[in-house]
């Protein structure tokens, strides 16, 4: 068991100012007014597991408990897998990028669709030379008229071979005579760097048959695979406009803080919205469609009204998760009778967020204000829930050694921004829950146990949703 006030492979003077305070202030736990835990129940974790120091907190309804990290995501993925399937939408290919195919992708045509045309040169027909024909075939133009036998004709490569052609050979491998009849170039002779042997040419030789990658009807992909770029390229080839996919969720998102200016430099204790920009384009990574972003403030009647008149399937709240006096979400909830799936989770940065179902088919996350944590919800909650309201599988988890010691927090997993160099994660500073400097510069967020890591720890990481997709999906 550590210590809540140990630290391991770093001291505290190393440690970001506001990281350590946060720490040395958390261990007993207390989540503000109203909300603490009791100070015997805060002393007694369970050695290394993270999983059995609950918090109790004394909200309107009664006392509850914060949920370990790894049951939030549970808890997240399952609220989705609850809900009813959603029908799958028709659209158009290049909308289709990033979603997940509804129905199996079967070949609408044979592929090639045609004999065609492997390389440039000549389509020959029987054994040289061959007299040449004086037009030649080119991609996309018109049937070419059979040959006769001893006959050729120049073609491009993807251009349809004409009917009785036997081969094609090369253009780097026949010349044209003085009377100006085709020959196939002889061979190499093997070792001497000098032509030698006698002249072949394989019967089909560079002629793609028709149907030789698939025949019409053939199975490419199954239902609930990935649209990658290379799946919109075989769609194409296959002959589709559009493809069934598992439909994007729509989320609203809902900006919440009379502290927020949406442009301009910081002043008079009012800060710059960070989260109204960032979030859109991270949950429409994650598969969603953002069909709204509302600043609201801080006023309980415009949040009860925006979600009581919400349509969409998610709901994301930022900031007022927290019990201060501005701190409009949970005194909503319980208003509107939402049921909390979580409330409050064992992770740092983050631990007020929550989740909600708001109505039959509709749920809320409410990330916290602080940026860092706000990530730290949208990893925790709403990633799992709209991965599988996306139809996409679980990533893979995998975990890298961490090249440096992290402190951890004494009962809580702490979710910190790495780099990954080689084979190795390598915390940033700058990663205090306040605080974007971190996050921006990382490839993914390291999973850290209560009571930290030692250097060469292997961790568990969290990919970000651009590091192999890029961004733009
Ligand atoms: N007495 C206690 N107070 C707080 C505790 C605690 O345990 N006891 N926990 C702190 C933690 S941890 C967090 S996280 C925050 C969560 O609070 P809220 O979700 O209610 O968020 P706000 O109070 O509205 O804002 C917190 C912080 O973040 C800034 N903020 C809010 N929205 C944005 C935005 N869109 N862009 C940039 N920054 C934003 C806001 O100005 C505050 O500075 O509660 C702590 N309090
Ligand atoms: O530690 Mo709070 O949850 O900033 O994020």
């Amino acid at each position: 068991m550590t210590s809540p006030g140990a630290r391991v492979g770093q001291d505290a003077d190393e440690l970001d100012v506001e990281e350590a305070l946060a720490l040395v202030k958390d261990h007993r736990r207390s989540a503000g007014p109203g909300r603490g835990r009791d100070d015997a129940a805060a002393r007694t974790p369970a050695p290394g597991t993270g999983l059995a120091a609950h918090t109790a907190r004394s909200e309107p309804g009664g006392p509850h408990e914060a949920t370990p990290w790894p049951g939030a995501r549970a808890t997240a993925e399952r609220a989705a897998r609850s809900l009813p399937r959603r029908a799958p939408v028709s659209v158009p290919l290049d909308a289709a990028l990033g979603l997940v195919t509804a129905a199996p992708l079967t070949a609408l045509t044979d592929l090639p669709s045609f004999d065609t045309s492997a390389m440039d040169g000549w389509a020959v027909a029987g054994p040289g030379p061959w007299d040449v024909r004086e037009e030649g075939v080119l991609a996309g133009h018109a049937k070419p008229e059979p040959l006769t036998d001893g006959e050729a004709v120049r073609i491009a490569t993807g251009a349809r071979v004409p009917r009785e052609a036997t081969a094609v050979l090369r253009s780097e491998h026949g010349h044209i005579d003085d009377k100006g009849r085709l020959h196939a170039a002889l061979p190499e002779a093997p070792g001497a760097g000098r032509p030698g042997g006698t002249p072949t040419v394989v019967h089909g030789q560079d002629i793609r048959p028709r149907g030789q990658e698939c025949r019409s009807g053939d199975l490419l992909l199954p239902a609930g695979a990935l649209v990658t770029p290379a799946v919109l390229g075989l769609a194409a080839a296959a002959g589709y406009d559009t493809l069934a996919v598992v439909p994007r969720a729509r989320v609203e998102v809902l900006v919440l803080g009379d502290e927020l200016l949406t442009k301009g430099l910081p002043q008079e204790g009012l800060i710059r919205d960070a989260l109204g920009p960032m979030l859109p384009p991270w949950l429409r990574a994650l598969g969603a469609d953002v069909v709204a972003v509302r600043r609201l403030g801080d006023d309980a009647k415009a949040l009860h009204k925006a979600i009581t008149g919400s349509g969409a399937d998610l709901i994301v709240t930022t900031g007022g998760t927290a019990a201060g006096p501005v701190d409009h979400v949970h005194p909503t909830l319980s208003r509107i009778g939402a049921r909390l799936l979580v409330d409050g989770v064992e992770v740092r940065p983050g631990h007020p967020m929550l989740l909600a179902r708001t109505k039959e088919n509709q749920h809320l996350v409410g990330l916290p204000g602080n940026p860092l944590a706000a990530v730290s919800g949208l990893l925790t909650l709403a990633e799992p829930l709209l991965r599988v309201l996306a139809g996409r599988a679980a990533p893979e988890p995998y975990r890298l050694p961490v090249r440096d010691g992290v402190h951890g927090h004494p009962y809580d997993t702490r979710l910190i921004p790495v780099t990954l160099h080689g084979d190795q994660a390598v915390p940033l500073r700058y990663n205090g829950p306040a605080m974007l400097r971190g996050i921006a510069a990382a490839d993914a967020l390291a999973v850290v146990p209560p009571g930290g890591a030692h250097p060469g720890q292997e961790l568990e990481l969290l990919d970000l949703p651009w590091t192999f997709t890029g961004v733009g999906t």
